[in-house]
């Protein structure tokens, strides 16, 4: 159904092809995964089989690429619209109309299909995605992961024959996630559409392919398989593949539920080197105030087979006992409440942030994560209760003033880069932050390599702008730093590095809280997880006891490991020494 026979796309300007003799088929009636490194050239690929590659962007593409047997090159996007449903990563790029209706009926408008039989698969598809209770609303006023799903609805309703998607469960809260994927496979089952998608978060997305094309890296040839083949030689992987060759269990389990059938010998080894050894990396304990209430082990809660030093192990080291210096909040919210149009986004939120602690901010899309963010920054402005952040209100603080107590990467990075060039973009982060010239640009390239100084901020992949968006903030090294989900589209070793920064931070007497709905994250980094649902906190305390609790929000090694209370593949590297 999509055919690549040798194809190359250089961009103009660009000294090298971003992609280089790509050579794949997908059959119809397969769910194709295309997986592989931040700005490796997924969302190219993805681009040359919907036609916006080149006829959008620009660039010459050799070779030749077919769906449903029309040449994309010579078939423009709106060729081969009745064929190819396409969602980019940028959901707010794709909308054409005001409201979620609208949105998901047009695309069947455009084709001329029958009032009647739009009217059927609007219905359909609103059950489909849970958007019911959206039917109405301005897509202006939706959350991320909301708009997400919009997005991905408004391409099902059509019934192409092919999809083509790029990144769609980034901005979904992991049941959300799931169900979308379900969604996608009995369309792939039961209509025989054939669907390719780019995803990073391969943890989610490895059971539902059915094969799956790797691009290693810049300009190298795809490697294609089964998905077993291919997560033997990926270099990008998830936590159970990752577990899966640290115990050397072959073939390699892809899902929870495979390694947990082969994971009774690693869990007697665990109980065996349990005895003795110094504490495990996980998130390691803030100081101070911090760590006096979120710091030392939840002992009660601790695996029963792995004894005191075990539990040290599980849930990081206990704190050096800390003289008592008195630390104050660096953020307090009492009885926040935020009404946006008629919606309670925030009520009687009542949180506090002290210096040196790293919060996740979880819970369902639409729960009110982005608006606690915005809060705190002085984006929106309480309706009831109050909001400080370092002693000054923010929706009342100048700009000026505020970026010295609190910097915020928003959920789109887009909406932080102004300047033409990575360079001037940096330049003028180190100006506004009084950095040393290269302070920035230092952080970039260690964030993600390969990024040009002379690439304007609109032609970086996803994960190349989120790393230029959080170098800038970083530069400023604000005493609070906000982030709203901070790894849409970085690779497993960038958001490694990204943990190393942030760990490297907290440890300083930053603060930092992060919206996200990447469980594997918040277990690497959090001390701390507050849980919001429908505006309301509902949970809030140490990482390990809220995610462990939580089929949801475990991360995979907690669900392979479980009854024993692990996080994350390095807890257990480290436990196996
Ligand atoms: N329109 C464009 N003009 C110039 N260069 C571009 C353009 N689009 C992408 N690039 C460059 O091509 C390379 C591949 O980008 P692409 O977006 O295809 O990667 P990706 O694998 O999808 O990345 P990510 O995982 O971060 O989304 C990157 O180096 C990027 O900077
Ligand atoms: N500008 C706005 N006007 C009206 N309602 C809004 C606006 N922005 C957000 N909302 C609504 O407020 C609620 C909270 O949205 P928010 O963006 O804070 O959620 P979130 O937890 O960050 O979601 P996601 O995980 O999808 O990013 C949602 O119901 C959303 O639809």
């Amino acid at each position: 159904m999509i055919r690549f026979e040798d194809v190359s796309v250089t961009y103009d300007g660009a000294a090298e092809p971003a992609v280089r003799g790509v050579g794949f088929e997908v059959p119809e009636g397969e769910l194709v995964l295309l997986a592989g490194p931040s700005g490796v050239g997924k969302s190219t690929v993805l681009g040359a089989v919907s036609g916006l590659v080149p006829h959008f962007t620009g660039g010459t593409l050799s070779g030749r690429v077919t769906v449903a047997g029309r040449d994309t090159r010579t078939h423009k996007p709106r060729q081969l619209a009745d064929v190819v449903g396409t969602v980019g990563q940028d959901p707010l790029a794709h909308f054409v109309t005001d409201t979620v209706e609208d949105e998901l009926a047009y695309g069947m408008e455009s084709l001329g299909l029958a009032p009647e039989v739009m009217r059927r698969r609007v219905e359909e598809t609103l059950d489909l995605l849970g958007l019911a209770g959206l039917r109405g609303r301005p897509i202006a006023t939706l959350s991320g992961g909301q708009r997400q799903r919009v997005a991905i609805g408004s391409v099902l309703t059509p019934h192409p024959q092919v999809l083509v998607l790029d990144e769609p469960t980034s901005a979904l809260d992991p049941a959300a996630a799931e169900e979308v994927l379900a969604v996608l496979q009995r369309l792939v089952h039961d209509l025989g559409t054939t669907v390719l998608l780019a995803e990073h978060r391969l943890e989610r997305v490895i059971q539902y392919a059915d094969r799956v094309v790797l691009l290693p890296g810049p300009g190298e040839a795809p490697v294609v398989g089964t998905p077993a083949e291919v997560m033997a030689v990926s270099p990008v992987f998830p936590p159970v593949v990752d577990l899966g060759r640290l115990a050397g269990w072959s073939p390699l389990p892809l899902t929870v539920r495979d390694a947990r059938r082969r994971a009774g010998d690693l869990r007697e080894r665990l109980v065996a080197s349990a005895g003795g050894g110094s504490g495990a990396p996980g998130p390691v304990a803030p100081r101070g105030a911090a760590a006096r209430r979120y710091g030392p082990a939840p002992v009660a809660d601790a695996a029963p087979t792995a004894g005191a030093a075990g539990r040290r192990r599980l849930f990081g080291r206990r704190p050096a006992p800390t003289a008592p210096t008195p630390h104050p909040h660096i953020a307090e919210a009492h009885s926040l409440s935020v009404r946006r149009d008629r919606i309670d986004a925030l009520r009687q939120v009542d949180l506090t942030v002290t210096p040196g602690e790293t919060i996740a901010l979880m819970g369902r899309n639409g729960a009110g994560k982005s608006t606690l963010l915005g809060s705190l920054v002085g984006l929106v402005a309480p309706t009831a209760g109050s909001v400080t952040v370092g002693g000054a209100t923010p929706h009342r603080t100048t700009p000026r003033d505020l970026v010295r107590r609190v910097g915020l990467v928003p959920q789109d990075p887009r909406d932080l880069l102004y300047a033409d060039t990575v360079a001037d973009e940096c330049a003028a982060a180190d100006r506004d932050a009084g950095a040393p010239p290269g302070t920035c640009r230092t952080l970039v390239s260690g964030l993600l390599p390969g990024i040009t100084d002379g690439t304007h901020p609109r032609d970086l992949s996803e994960g190349q702008c989120l790393a230029l968006a959080l170098a800038v903030v970083l530069t400023a090294r604000p005493p609070l730093l906000l982030l709203d989900e901070p790894t849409r589209g970085l690779d497993y070793a960038a958001k490694a590095r990204l943990v190393t920064v942030l760990r490297g931070l907290a440890a300083e007497g930053h603060a930092i809280v992060l919206a996200t709905h990447d469980v594997e994250l918040a277990a690497e980094i959090a001390h701390r997880v507050v849980l919001l649902a429908e505006g309301e906190v509902i949970a809030d305390g140490p990482t390990a006891q809220i995610v462990v609790s939580s089929p949801s929000f475990a991360p995979q090694v907690t669900k392979i490991l479980a009854p024993q209370q692990w996080l994350t593949v390095a807890q257990v590297r480290e436990a196996l020494g």
